[in-house]
C-alpha cells in the first residue's frame, strides 16, 4: 500500500475513533480518549432537552406542513432523546406556526419513556394541551428575568406573567401534570441589555416554589460567556437545588458549548438543545438558532458523558428537517459529517 504520511496516519486513526466511540450512542470506554482524557468533575449522565420542534420551528417564516413536524419528532423518538419540546398553545395570531399544535400532538408516535412537553402560557392554553384532543401530559410556562422581553413575548409584566403560571401550575398539580419552566433573559435580554444574577435568581425561585419542577435557564440571544453563565448560576444555586436546573443556550456569539460546559462543571445535568441548531424567539430580534443537539451530543460522548443519545440518528433527523426547509445545518457537526459520509 505504500507509505501512508504520518498526519494522514494520524487522521485515519482520529475518523476511526470518531466512527466507533464519539459518533455512537455509547460513550467511549475509559481510557479510550488518551491519558488527559478526565471526567471526575462532570455528570457522568446528561439529559438532553430536544426543543427543535418547537423552539427551532416556531420563527420560520414559512409554515411548515403538520405532517412534516410530525415526521420530525417521530425521528427524534427513534434517536434516543428522552424529552422531546412538541409545540405551543399560544395564540395563533402571535405565532401562527405553532398554531397545528393540536393535530401534532395527535399525530406523532409516543414512545414508551420519551416525554413530549408543550409550552403553556395561560390556563387557556394548558387546558387545550392537556384536552383529550391534544393530550399532552407535561407543560411548561415560559417566564423571563427581564420586564421589557416578558411585554413583547407574552403581553404582561413579570409579576402578571408569575400569576398566570400559578394558576396553571395550581390545575397541573391538581391533574399531577408536571410543569417545567422557564427564564428567558438569563444572560442578557435584547431590550434591556446586562440582567442582573440576582433577578434571574429571583424569578427562578418563584417558578420553582409554584412547582415547577426544573428551570431552564435561557440564554435568549446567545449573549452569555462561561464567566456570566458562572455568576448567573452561582446566584440561581443560592435559591434552588442543582438538581432542578438546566441550561437552555442560543449560540449567537458562537460561546453555547463553552458555556454548556461552564454549567455542567458546576453541577448542572440538564442541556436545551435543537436539531440542526435550528431556532431562534421571533420576539427576539437578532437571536439566532439554539445550540445544535448533534455539537452539544459530540462533546457529551467525547467527554465520556452517557446521553443514551443515538448521534447519527440525529444527524439524519437534521438532515431531513433542513431539505424540508431547504436551508444549511447550523451543526458543525453534521456539516462534517456530510462531508466525510460517515
Ligand atoms: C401569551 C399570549 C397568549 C397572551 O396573549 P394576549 O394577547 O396578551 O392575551 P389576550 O388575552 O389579550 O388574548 C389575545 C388573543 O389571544 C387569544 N389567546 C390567549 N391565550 C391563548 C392561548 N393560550 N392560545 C391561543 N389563543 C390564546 C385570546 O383568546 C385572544 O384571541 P382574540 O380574541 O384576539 O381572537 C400571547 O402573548 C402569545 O401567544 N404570545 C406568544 C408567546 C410565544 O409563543 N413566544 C415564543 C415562545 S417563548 C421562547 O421562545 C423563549 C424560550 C422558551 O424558548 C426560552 C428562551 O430561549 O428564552
Amino acid at each position: 500500500m505504500g507509505t501512508v504520511p504520518s498526519a494522514l496516519k494520524h487522521c485515519l486513526s482520529y475518523q476511526h475513533l470518531l466512527k466507533e466511540q464519539l459518533w455512537s450512542g455509547e460513550p467511549p470506554p475509559a481510557g479510550a480518549l488518551g491519558p488527559e482524557y478526565q471526567k471526575s468533575e462532570l455528570p457522568e449522565y446528561v439529559k438532553i432537552i430536544e426543543v427543535g420542534p418547537r423552539d427551532g420551528l416556531q420563527n420560520e417564516k414559512v409554515i411548515v406542513p403538520t405532517d412534516i413536524k410530525i415526521e420530525l419528532i417521530n425521528q427524534l423518538s427513534k434517536a434516543g432523546l428522552p424529552v422531546i419540546e412538541v409545540t405551543s398553545f399560544v395564540s395563533s395570531k402571535w405565532v401562527p406556526q405553532m398554531a397545528d399544535h393540536t393535530e401534532v400532538m395527535r399525530g406523532i408516535e409516543r414512545h414508551p419513556g420519551v416525554q413530549y412537553p408543550v409550552l403553556t402560557p395561560n390556563l387557556r392554553g394548558f387546558r387545550s394541551a392537556v384536552s383529550i384532543e391534544a393530550g399532552a401530559t407535561e407543560v411548561s410556562v415560559f417566564g423571563a428575568a427581564s420586564e421589557s422581553f416578558s411585554k413583547r413575548n407574552i403581553n404582561c409584566s413579570i409579576e402578571e406573567s408569575i400569576e398566570r403560571f400559578e394558576e396553571v401550575a395550581k390545575l397541573a398539580r391538581s391533574m399531577n401534570i408536571p410543569v417545567r419552566g422557564y427564564v428567558s433573559c438569563a444572560l442578557g435580554c435584547p431590550y434591556e441589555g446586562n440582567i442582573k444574577p440576582v433577578k434571574v435568581a429571583e424569578v427562578s425561585k418563584r417558578l420553582y416554589s409554584m412547582g415547577c419542577y426544573e428551570i431552564s435557564l435561557a440564554d435568549t440571544i446567545g449573549v452569555g460567556t462561561p464567566g456570566s453563565m458562572k455568576r448567573m448560576l452561582e446566584a440561581v444555586m443560592k435559591e434552588i437545588p442543582l438538581t432542578a436546573l438546566a441550561v437552555h443556550c442560543h449560540d449567537t456569539y458562537g460561546q453555547a458549548l463553552a458555556n454548556i460546559l461552564t454549567a455542567m462543571q458546576m453541577g448542572v445535568s440538564v442541556v436545551d438543545s435543537a436539531v440542526a441548531g435550528l431556532g431562534g424567539c421571533p420576539f427576539a430580534k437578532g437571536a439566532t438558532g439554539n445550540v445544535a443537539t448533534e455539537d452539544v451530543i459530540y462533546m457529551l460522548n467525547g467527554l465520556g458523558i452517557n446521553t443514551g443519545v443515538n448521534l447519527y440518528k440525529v444527524i439524519e433527523a437534521g438532515n431531513f428537517i433542513c431539505t424540508a426547509l431547504n436551508r444549511k445545518t447550523n451543526s458543525k457537526v453534521a456539516q462534517v459529517s456530510s462531508v466525510f459520509e460517515l
